[in-house]
């Protein structure tokens, strides 16, 4: 065994032990690596910046800004949207459960510290130790860093006693219209976490060192980064563009519209029935993410009038062909002069609206994302990393997809080439308490 060899196991196995100190709670006192100390001071001072998401001019305000970690609801879900994306999928290597306990917990203690803007440990590192942070976003702010993780369907297999623990809601969905060309080493995972914060390398940095910190129980399967958002989720925030040139979230469901929320995006709100076997969602919500390729060669190629045909909207101001600006609702009763519906009946947003699917309603919150150019055709490998949440993705997002799937106009511009399926559990409540603890006990 090298030198080096001997001092990279030891880091890593005094990681883990630390990690049973912050995240699990086993009263221990000491506070080094990822300790106590740093979980319980990362409660300590949070401000919000403000739950509407009118954007801050003031760029060292918008560094420093912080989401508040702790809480009864996993933040990343009702925040308001921030501009760059970091999302990961894992797969857990290891079978025992306790391991990934602390796992767990070594992640909730990070991440309260990551979204203050602070090192994941404010341990002092020997000189012959790897520094306990990787160290690229030392002096960038927490940029709004949220840090939302999720649990996929094969984490309840037989490994580690769960499969009772399963909601129905979390049965992956199997082969649904659209899902023709899904790549399996770009979906799924057991585990996802959602890292979403306005400067890139904030993004990186925290998935970077969730990562690292999960070596030996849980491995890196695919990632994605999303380069700015395409949906709004803040009351204030004004409706960005997603590649297609098209305005994308005028019409999704807002933070401040509780009611909505409570009925559509959180499990068990309004004091939902729930089987006490999977008591441990509520308060949380489930996460669909689809990499969703753009044909965009060949949407570049498509005339103007046509482009607004699929969206049903003008491409300049968003608002629907039926008229009024981007935020009138639209009427998809109005015919036009030929007697033809103005709206098409293959439109995406007539297939999409809650007016054509009894009310159905899904919480948005996609990104713009380009992997460069795919090698083989010299043609952008860019699109939509769709996110959606909901309350039960069964009767919502699986309900819509297949309807979209089968007629969109939109399809003969897209494929859908990954994705996922994860419950996030509610929020982490406080220091000891970690992501999904009540699904373990
Ligand atoms: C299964 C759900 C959806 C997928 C997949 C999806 C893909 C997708 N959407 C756009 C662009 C736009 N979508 C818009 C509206 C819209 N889309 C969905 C659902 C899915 N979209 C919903 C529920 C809605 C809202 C419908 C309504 O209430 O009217 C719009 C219009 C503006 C807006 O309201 O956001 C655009 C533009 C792309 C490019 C895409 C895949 C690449
Ligand atoms: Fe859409």
């Amino acid at each position: 065994m090298t030198e080096q060899g001997t001092s990279r196991r030891r880091f890593f196995t005094g990681a883990a032990g630390l990690g049973v100190a912050a995240g699990v709670g086993v009263g221990v006192g000491v506070a080094t690596g990822y300790g106590i100390r740093a979980a319980t001071e990362a409660n300590a001072a949070s401000t919000d910046p403000g739950s509407t998401g009118a954007a801050s001019t003031d760029p060292d305000a918008q560094a420093n800004a912080i989401v508040p970690f702790y809480g009864a609801r996993q933040a990343g879900i009702v925040t308001p949207q921030q501009e760059r994306l970091m999302f990961a999928a894992f797969d857990v290597s290891t079978t025992d459960v306790e391991e990934l306990k602390r796992m767990l917990g070594r992640w909730a203690a990070m991440a309260a510290r990551m979204t203050q803007g602070k090192q994941v440990s404010d341990s002092p590192t020997k000189p012959a130790q790897p520094p306990f942070d990787t160290g690229e976003a030392m002096d960038l702010g927490a940029h709004s860093l949220t840090i939302t993780v999720g649990f996929g369907p094969s984490l309840f297999d037989d490994r580690f006693g769960l499969a009772d623990r399963m909601p129905p809601e979390l049965t992956a969905f199997g082969t649904i219209p659209g899902d023709a060309v899904m790549r399996a080493e770009l979906s799924d995972g057991d585990l996802c976490v959602q890292a979403c914060a306005d400067d890139p390398q904030v993004v990186f940095h925290a998935i970077r060192n969730l990562a690292r910190a999960a070596r030996g129980t849980a491995t890196l399967r695919w990632s994605q980064l999303g380069f700015g958002r395409a949906s709004s989720t803040g009351s204030q925030q004004v409706t960005p563009r997603n590649l297609m040139g098209f305005k994308d979230g005028t019409r999704n469901v807002r933070a401040d519209d509780t009611a909505t929320l409570d009925a559509h995006v959180w499990v068990g709100a309004n004091g939902a029935s729930l089987a006490p076997e999977h008591e441990w969602m509520r308060g949380g919500s489930y996460l669909v993410a689809r990499k969703i390729r753009m044909e965009i060669e060949s949407w570049d190629t498509d005339p103007l009038e046509d482009q607004e045909k699929i969206f049903a909207r003008f491409k300049d101001t968003g608002a629907p062909l039926t008229g009024g600006d981007e935020f009138t609702a639209p009427d998809y009763a109005k015919l036009g002069d030929n007697g033809q519906p103005v709206i098409d009946i293959d439109a995406h947003i007539r297939l999409a609206s809650p007016e054509q699917n009894n009310g159905l309603t899904i919480l948005r919150r996609g990104y713009n994302y380009t992997d460069g150019q795919d090698p083989a055709t010299g043609k952008l490998a860019a699109g939509l990393f769709f996110i959606a949440y909901q309350r039960d993705p069964q009767t919502q997002f699986k309900v819509l997809q297949t309807r979209l799937g089968k007629s969109d106009l939109l399809n003969e511009y897209i494929a859908h080439i990954g994705g996922g399926l994860w419950g996030c559990p509610p929020g982490v409540s406080a220091p000891g308490d970690w992501f999904g603890k009540s699904l373990f006990t």
